[in-house]
């Protein structure tokens, strides 16, 4: 995940491959919540892993709920069986309202029926978001609910520590206008007290997300619950229901996770050598109303081909077509239409969208904002949105768009970096997909393509222990971008020689003939790098590669040409979307000489010893400052005289002496340089 303030996507120009879409979170939150209030345990599988699963794990872990990760990745949720172990407990359910709803209902009924008293509450922005038709519903069936700070908004108290008896008899009416939510609520939670009489349910005002509520009624029945259905008016629960574990239950693929990729097939070309993008995990008989999306994409002219369980999406009509639909019932997935909407042939209307008014931020003035920042025409109204798009390429604008902690936001405007104009995009707070696709962009990367030069490289250069592979690491952690530590492969190359029982000795390494050993050693390095480690040959060798005797080795090694050559495609290949960090000698002269920016970083001599020392000492590996400034210094020479790319500062790139500077000024410095390199040198 990119816990960083913002991620500049560059410009995109194809896409393709097979992704596997994390699980839907309406279907995890429903399954974690039946699983829990059922007869036995269940195993889940498939279950997503984002902010508002964990959300929902914790409460029900709080509520007395045991949860066991097992062998195989299922998770088992042990059912407390309309019980309730835990009487008394403090719930904070951040932004999750798949979690703040149907915890409401059910806490509140068997509040009112055991005696116990719960409090709900979440961020702020989960106290702007109406609960008051859900509190109206309850309050009707006796519950005592209290809002603690605005009427009809949570935090809310459920029950009052008494135990009350539950008015079950009349039907109970709830609003399904503003948000199915509340429906599925009670639909979830009234199972748990109808066991003398039906309770029935009447829904007042035209129900919207229906599918939604298929979802709910699928996965009661799975959970051995049958609901009678008039109409989408009225819904009966019979007498005698009671959960019971499925034994084991896979959760589907997001479907409106899917919407991004569904997307991204229809507005990108094909990347050369694949079909477009194929999407495992959710397919046509998917149970999410989202999977409806695909309808509206292929109105707009994706070419879809779908089975049960996968989707297969290539670019069709070009440009998109614009359209005018009522997207009442994909309200989630008609965020990603808005986007296709900046690449259609004219102006796209979504309609009877007024539930994006009190999503996890007011959507339609968000969508609207953002896609003006791109040069969009936008018109908002209360339920409505519409869009035409920039009129000619050189109308695009490079945008640093602004997310609302807003997952879905985030995700739709990756897909802007297709634009015409071959801008960069600038996401703000790309954290916030963690809602419900941590790994979004990770996945967005692995298939997208763009030309090498669109990738940007940032090269560090300079002296050994002047703090290159520090200041390149930071850096990179904070842009997210991949990190080339090219020193590492020398010294892999002098570790890998010594095994092999070939002499680094120099006299030895102008032999053509051992030269040329040393390049196929080069050639043939079997390495892997995991995170902070380096892998060789499957051992760990992280710790033995940063000795003193290692580095001399590299350096000795690193004048061979055949070396040099050897790792060259090995250094290319790191260059991958978003952008590259590069910390060696060479970098910027010989790697990467279109680098975008290129910094040459020294120290004096004596500072660097110095540091050098604090280094190895903290380490507990002995050391002598004056041992160290000599070996530094005859590194340095062998370095900058050697023939085959010497140790200089590329003609481009920009000094940083950073003796009287600490790392953190360092990092800064670099940080403000790129900053005034990128398309958004002014946000
Ligand atoms: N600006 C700085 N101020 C003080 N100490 C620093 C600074 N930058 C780096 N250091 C420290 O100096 C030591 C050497 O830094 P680092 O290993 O990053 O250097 P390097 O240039 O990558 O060395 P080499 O080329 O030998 O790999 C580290 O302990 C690091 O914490
Ligand atoms: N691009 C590079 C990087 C390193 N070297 C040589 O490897 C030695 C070890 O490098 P460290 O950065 O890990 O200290 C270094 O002294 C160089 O001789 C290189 O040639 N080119």
């Amino acid at each position: 995940m990119f816990a960083i303030p913002h991620l500049d996507i560059p410009p995109l120009a194809s896409a393709g491959g097979t992704i596997r879409l994390p699980g839907s979170k309406s279907i995890s939150n429903r399954v974690l919540l039946l699983a829990a209030l059922s007869v036995g345990h269940t195993d889940i599988t498939d279950l997503l892993d984002s902010d508002d699963t964990r959300v929902m794990l914790k409460a029900l872990a709080e509520l007395g709920c045991r949860i066991e990760p097992q062998a195989d990745g299922a998770l088992r949720i042990h059912g407390v069986g309309g019980a309730l172990p835990v009487q008394r407990a403090k719930l904070f359910l951040g932004n999750a309202g798949t979690a703040m709803r149907p915890l409401t209902a059910s806490l509140a009924l068997l509040a009112t029926r055991h005696g116990g008293e719960f409090e709900l509450s979440g961020i702020p922005r989960m106290h702007e978001r109406p609960i008051g038709d859900l509190v109206d519903a309850l309050r009707q069936l006796g519950c005592p609910v209290t809002c603690l700070a605005n009427e009809g908004y949570p935090p809310l108290r459920l029950g009052d520590g008494q135990p009350h008896a539950l008015q079950l008899e009349q039907p109970i009416r709830v609003r399904g206008d503003v948000s199915s939510q509340f429906l599925t609520a009670l639909l979830l939670a009234l199972p748990l007290v109808a066991q003398e009489s039906d309770v029935a349910i009447e829904v007042v005002g035209e129900l919207i997300s229906r599918p939604y509520i298929e979802i709910t009624l699928n996965l009661l029945e799975r959970f051995g619950v049958n609901v009678r259905r008039d109409g989408w008016e009225r819904f009966t629960i019979s007498a005698g229901s009671r959960y019971a574990s499925p034994g084991r239950i896979a959760v589907e693929g997001d479907a409106s996770s899917a919407s991004y990729f569904i997307a991204l097939g229809a507005l990108a070309p094909a990347t050369p050598g694949t079909d477009g993008i194929t999407i495992e995990g959710v397919g046509l008989s998917s149970i999410q109303g989202d999977i409806r999306f695909v309808e509206a994409a292929r109105l707009m002219g994706a070419n879809i081909a779908g089975e049960a369980n996968r989707l297969h999406i290539r670019r069709g009509t070009w440009p998109l077509k614009a359209i005018d639909l009522d997207c009442n019932h994909i309200p989630d997935a008609a965020m990603t239409l808005a986007v296709m909407a900046l690449y259609a042939d004219g102006t796209t209307t979504l309609s009877n969208i007024a539930s994006w008014r009190v999503k996890e931020t007011d959507r339609i003035a968000a969508m609207a904002t953002e896609a003006r920042k791109l040069g969009a025409s936008v018109e908002e109204g209360a339920d409505y949105i519409r869009i035409t798009p920039p009129a000619r390429p050189q109308d695009w604008r490079a945008a640093s768009i602004h997310t609302y902690d807003d997952h879905r936001v985030a995700m739709c405007f990756s897909l802007a970096a297709f634009n015409p104009a071959h801008l960069p995009v600038r996401i703000e707070d790309p954290k916030c997909v963690a809602k419900t696709f941590p790994d979004y962009f990770e996945t967005l990367f692995q298939v997208c393509a763009t030309p090498i030069e669109n990738i940007p490289v940032i090269c560090v250069d300079g002296p050994t222990a002047s703090g290159k592979g520090t200041l390149s690491a930071e850096v990179a952690e904070q842009l997210g971008y991949h990190l080339l530590d090219s020193g590492v492969l020398y010294r892999l190359v002098g570790l890998a020689a010594e095994q092999a029982g070939l002499s680094t000795a120099e006299p030895d390494l102008k032999d053509p003939a051992h030269a040329r050993r040393l390049g196929e050693l080069a050639a043939g390095l079997r390495v892997r790098f995991e995170g902070q480690k380096t892998l060789f040959e499957g051992r760990d060798v992280t710790d033995d590669l940063r000795t003193e005797s290692a580095g001399m080795a590299a350096s000795r090694v690193s004048s061979v040409a055949e070396v040099r050559q050897a790792l060259l495609g090995l250094q290319h290949a790191f260059r991958q979307l978003p952008g590259l960090v590069a910390d060696g000698r060479d970098m910027g002269t010989v790697i990467f000489p279109d680098a975008r920016m290129k910094v040459f970083l020294t120290a004096s001599a004596e500072q660097r010893a110095v540091r050098r020392h604090k280094q190895l000492i903290s380490k507990g590996i002995a050391a002598n400052i004056d041992g160290l400034l000599a070996d530094l210094k005859a590194r340095d020479l062998r370095d900058i005289s050697r023939t085959h790319a010497p140790l200089k500062a590329a003609e481009d790139a920009l000094q940083l002496d950073n003796s009287g500077m600490d790392i953190e000024q360092s990092v800064q410095q670099v940080l403000d340089w790129w900053q005034g390199r990128t398309a958004f040198s002014g946000s």
